[in-house]
């Protein structure tokens, strides 16, 4: 368990130099990476409880995991950093978590919050070993040249297989396990070998804190009544309340109204300095004005080096968000722009839509980015929203030579004047038992992925490396590797740049009329296939109505597929003979409802639902 409090008889040492800065040689930053439900949040709650930052009764469960979404969804979505004092034989040591998101949509907060630590817990659970994940994460903090200190969690599971776990961590990365510590986030058991093994193994910071100051922006909130808090690491250099600092990418100058650290509530200081983490407040109005990435210096005085590599964030999921109702527009453009303020990596740009009338087409980082925008949306406001299916962007050479980057088909221009289409490629590792290697091949060839490699983590569990489209991948490829591996695999990407497809816009037309929502981009091998599912699905979406209602799929003029929907009466009252009105009333009343989820094309009624067609592949028609 933890050192024992501090008694007079037994001070431990202080961390403080003379003059009251911090010494960084006893400051320790680091970073948890794992595979998701590793159980890095809980593992977290236990280091705050051993170092005392937080109280038992005070310790709610995993509580990193602020935001109710991320409660929720049981993801950690943002980053955040945390100090903890922790005595190590005699000697006071500030250790500062910095958490990760570990998802792939998130890749750039990750990076941005490993150039802040010097080392890395590699969390890995003992019963389910090393994950595709678990891959990606460690050799992005290898990468970023972090001590790595492996780690087996979940000890405490009757199946926990801690050797070979062992043995998987040196297989595919190629790190000394032998020294691994093995503890149970969840009892507790050995969690203070784990802050041991942090003093031990994690380098201290290098910085100079007599330099000019200068910082890393590694995250953002933003605060209703204080404004945006930025999240910032002290390479070198001090800050004090009152200092007027400058971001150099954003180019804005601003005094420092606070400073302090997460410990793990908001926790103000007079100073930090190099080697620490914390935040800083200035009274900074929009997120916009922070970006992550970007580098913190004096205003005055002698100024500090940008530190190297920012990056806006990627964009590579666009849909459409629509409100059902035409007079909740403006209402919609009020609660994005809200979203906005706490988000910045999330985009919004009116568009129309001939089938969805006015609504705006939104950029995400990727799918799972998409799914919290939205949920957050529904939680937040009471509009009733359609959204289209989602696609990537697109690059678009014409012949005359303009290009053109395209985030929605609509945009497409017409087979004719293009030059040269290109999509985003990713590079997709799996990793899953060995016997389903053979499902997985086959998913990747019938999605056109191109094989890298295969290795063998352990006689039963293997890796493989396809490059993909991105837009084979952002539609339900985690759903097929689910399903194929029994819940058994696990995947994870990342964007390897552009390449020129074979590309095609496929349009649909319900009763004659062209539906821009419903446009997908696909290879042109695929078009008839693709073509066919969706007009099936739409027929058996969209109900029958008064009149017969055509349903067509094609490229340019030419038609791929067709279905009819045969006209009926539909008359759901009839089934209540007899005279009780109250229950027709409810009938109507939920036909209402339903309604409302509905959108007119021409005098076609297309539920929301409908919309989502677009996503079927053809592939279960293809008996898979
Ligand atoms: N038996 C056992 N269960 C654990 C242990 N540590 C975590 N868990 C459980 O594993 C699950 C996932 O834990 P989390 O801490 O949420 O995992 P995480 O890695 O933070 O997950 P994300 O935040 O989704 O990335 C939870 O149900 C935990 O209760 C452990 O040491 N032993």
């Amino acid at each position: 368990m933890a050192d024992a409090p501090a008694t007079p008889a037994s001070k431990p040492k202080s961390l403080r130099r003379k003059g009251g800065l911090v010494d960084p040689q006893f400051i320790r930053n680091f970073s948890i990476v794992a595979h998701i439900d590793h159980g890095k949040s809980t593992l977290a709650d236990r280091l705050l409880e051993v170092t005392a930052t937080v109280s038992k009764r005070e310790m709610k469960e995993q509580l990193l995991d602020d935001m109710d979404l991320e409660r929720q969804r049981g993801i950690t979505i943002k980053a955040r950093a945390v100090s903890m004092l922790y005595v190590h034989e005699g000697q006071e040591y500030e250790l500062n978590l910095i958490d990760t998101p570990g998802h792939v949509d998130f890749q750039y907060e990750v990076s941005r919050s490993l150039i802040c630590c010097e080392g890395a817990l590699l969390l890995v659970d003992a019963f389910q070993g090393v994950e595709a994940q678990t891959v990606a994460n460690a050799y992005n903090a290898i990468e970023h040249d972090l001590e790595i200190v492996p780690v087996l969690n979940k000890i405490d599971l009757v199946h926990a297989r801690p050797d070979e776990v062992k043995e998987e961590i040196e297989q595919t990365l190629g790190l000394d396990a032998s020294e691994a510590i093995g503890c149970s986030a969840k009892t507790g058991l050995h969690c203070d070998q784990v802050l041991d093994a942090v003093i031990k193994r994690v380098p201290a910071p290098t910085g100079d804190p007599e330099a000019p100051l200068q910082a890393m922006v590694f995250d953002s909130v933003y605060d209703d009544y204080r404004g945006a808090i930025v999240y910032v690491r002290l390479m070198n250099g001090a800050i004090r309340k009152g200092d007027k600092i400058k971001f150099l990418q954003a180019g804005s100058t601003h005094d420092v109204v606070e400073i302090g650290q997460l410990a793990p509530a908001r926790t103000k200081r007079d100073r930090l300095s190099a080697g620490q983490v914390g935040y800083v407040i200035c009274n900074i109005k929009s997120l916009d004005m922070v970006h992550i990435g970007d580098t913190l210096t004096a205003a005055h005085g002698e100024q500090a080096e940008p530190l190297p590599g920012y990056e806006e964030p990627k964009r590579m999921v666009f849909c459409g968000l629509y409100p059902s109702d035409g007079q909740d527009f403006e209402e919609l453009r009020d609660a994005l722009s809200k979203l906005k303020v706490n988000d910045p990596s999330f985009v919004f740009e009116p568009e129309t839509s001939d089938a969805l009338g006015f609504g705006f087409r939104c950029g995400f980082l990727g799918l799972l980015h998409m799914e919290i925008v939205q949920q957050r949306l529904e939680g937040e406001s009471d509009i009733d929203l359609v959204q289209t299916a989602p696609n990537v962007t697109y690059r678009i050479t014409k012949k005359d030579g303009e290009e053109l980057e395209v985030h929605t088909p609509t945009r497409v221009p017409d087979q004719g004047e293009i030059e040269k289409f290109e999509q985003p490629i990713v590079r997709v590792s799996f990793v899953m038992p060995t016997e389903y290697i053979g499902g997985i091949m086959k998913l990747c060839a019938d999605r056109r992925g191109e094989f890298i490699r295969q290795e063998y983590l352990s006689p039963t569990r293997a890796m493989l490396v396809y490059d993909l489209a991105l837009a084979e991948v952002v539609y339900d490829m985690h759903d097929r590797l689910k399903s194929i591996t029994r819940g058994f695999g696990t995947m994870d990407y990342e964007i390897k740049g552009y390449e020129e497809g074979d590309l095609v816009r496929l349009d649909v037309l319900v009763k004659g009329d062209r539906v821009d929502a419903l446009s997908i981009v696909c290879d042109r091998r695929d078009a008839e296939t693709r073509g066919r599912a969706v007009i099936k699905k739409l027929k058996s979406e969209i109900p029958r109505h008064m009149f017969e209602v055509p349903l067509q799929a094609g490229i340019g003029t030419r038609i791929l597929a067709r279905e009819t929907i045969s006209a009926m009466r539909k008359n759901v009252t009839a089934k209540c003979y007899g005279g009780d009105i109250s229950r027709k009333r409810k009938l109507w009343e939920k036909q209402k409802e339903g309604k409302k989820r509905m959108k007119s094309i021409g005098q076609v009624d297309i539920p929301q639902k409908a919309f989502l067609a677009v996503l079927e592949t053809g592939e279960d028609d293809k008996g898979k």
